[in-house]
C-alpha cells in the first residue's frame, strides 16, 4: 500500500535574502523553491555560511526575505507587517536556539508561563499544560521553582523546549539546539525532540552535527544559498543505528561535507 501523501506545511517560491555588508551586497539565499511537510523532522545542513540560519529565520517569520514568497499553511507571510509577523510567530512558531535565553529572575515555571500568557487566556489550563510538558521532558516538580542559574545546561534547554511548545506551535524551529551542551545532555535533548516529533510535532532544525541530523526523516543540504541535496529517511527509531549513520554519511560525503 502506498504511503498517504503528506500535508504541506509551507512552501517558498523564489526565496531570496540579500544582506548589504559595508555597501557590498551578499546574496545569501538564492531563488529557493522549497516545500516542507507537516509531521516531518526536517534537518537543514550545509557548510558554515551557506545560509542555514538565514533560511530558518526567513521561513519562521523572524526576518523578512528580500524577494520571493513564503506560504505557511497556504498563507503568504511575506506581506505581513512586523506586528502581524509577531502575532503569526506567537501562534504558529516555537523556537529553540543554541543559547537558551531563559529569564534569570524567573523560575522555570514562570519562564514557560510568561510565553503562555501572551497567547492563552485560560491561565489554569496554561499552568496545567506547562506542568505536563515539563514533566514530559524530564523536569519534575522539584525543578519548577528553580531559577535558570540553578539548572544544568541540559535542564535549561529542556525548559527552553517547553517554552517553545507551550502554545502548541504549528512548527518548532531549532537552530543548533544541542550546540552548547555536552554529549550526554545533547543526546537527551535529541531524545525529547524525537519524542515530540513522533507525536506529530513538525520540526525544522539546523545543524552541523551528524548525530543530530540522524534524527531527521528528511535532510536538506544548502550550499551557497542553493538547495543542492535531499535525503529521505524513515522516522528515527533508534533501532536503525549503523545503517542510518552510513546512509547519512554517504549522502553528506557526496556533497563534499
Ligand atoms: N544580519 C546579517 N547582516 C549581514 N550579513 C549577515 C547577517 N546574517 C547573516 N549574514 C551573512 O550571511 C551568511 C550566511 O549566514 P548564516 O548564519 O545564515 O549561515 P549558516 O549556514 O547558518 O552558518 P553557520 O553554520 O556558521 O551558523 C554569512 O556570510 C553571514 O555573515
Amino acid at each position: 500500500m502506498s504511503e498517504p501523501s503528506k500535508a504541506v506545511l509551507m512552501q517558498t517560491n523564489k526565496l531570496c535574502k540579500t544582506f548589504s555588508n559595508g555597501g557590498v551586497q551578499q546574496h545569501v539565499l538564492k531563488n529557493l523553491d522549497l516545500t516542507l511537510y507537516k509531521g516531518d523532522f526536517t534537518v537543514i545542513m550545509g557548510s558554515s555560511g551557506s545560509g542555514k540560519s538565514t533560511l530558518l529565520y526567513a521561513i519562521s517569520g523572524m526576518d523578512k526575505p528580500t524577494l520571493g514568497e513564503i506560504l505557511f499553511e497556504g498563507q503568504d507571510i511575506t506581506g505581513l507587517s512586523n506586528d502581524q509577523l509577531a502575532v503569526f510567530r506567537r501562534k504558529h512558531c516555537g523556537f529553540v536556539f543554541q543559547q537558551i535565553h531563559l529569564l534569570d529572575t524567573m523560575s522555570v515555571l514562570d519562564n514557560v508561563l510568561s510565553s503562555a500568557y501572551l497567547v492563552q487566556k485560560d491561565r489554569k489550563a496554561a499552568v496545567n499544560r506547562a506542568k505536563q510538558l515539563l514533566t514530559e521532558v524530564g523536569l519534575d516538580a522539584s525543578k519548577w521553582m528553580k531559577f535558570p542559574a540553578q539548572l544544568s545546561g541540559g535542564e535549561a534547554q529542556r525548559a527552553g523546549i517547553v517554552r517553545a511548545l507551550i502554545n502548541t506551535p504549528t512548527a518548532l524551529f531549532a537552530d543548533e539546539p544541542t550546540g552548547a551542551l555536552n554529549s550526554a545532555a545533547g543526546a537527551s535533548i535529541l531524545g525529547v525532540l524525537t519524542e515530540m516529533n513522533s507525536r506529530g510535532q513538525s520540526i525544522i532544525l539546523v545543524t552541523h552535527d551528524l548525530k543530530t541530523a540522524l534524527r531527521g526523516n528528511r535532510i536538506l543540504y544548502l550550499r551557497d544559498g542553493v538547495m543542492v541535496g535531499e535525503l529521505q529517511l524513515s522516522s528515527y527509531s533508534g533501532a536503525d543505528g549503523p545503517e542510518r549513520q552510513e546512509q547519512v554519511r554517504a549522502f553528506l560525503a557526496d556533497l563534499g561535507w
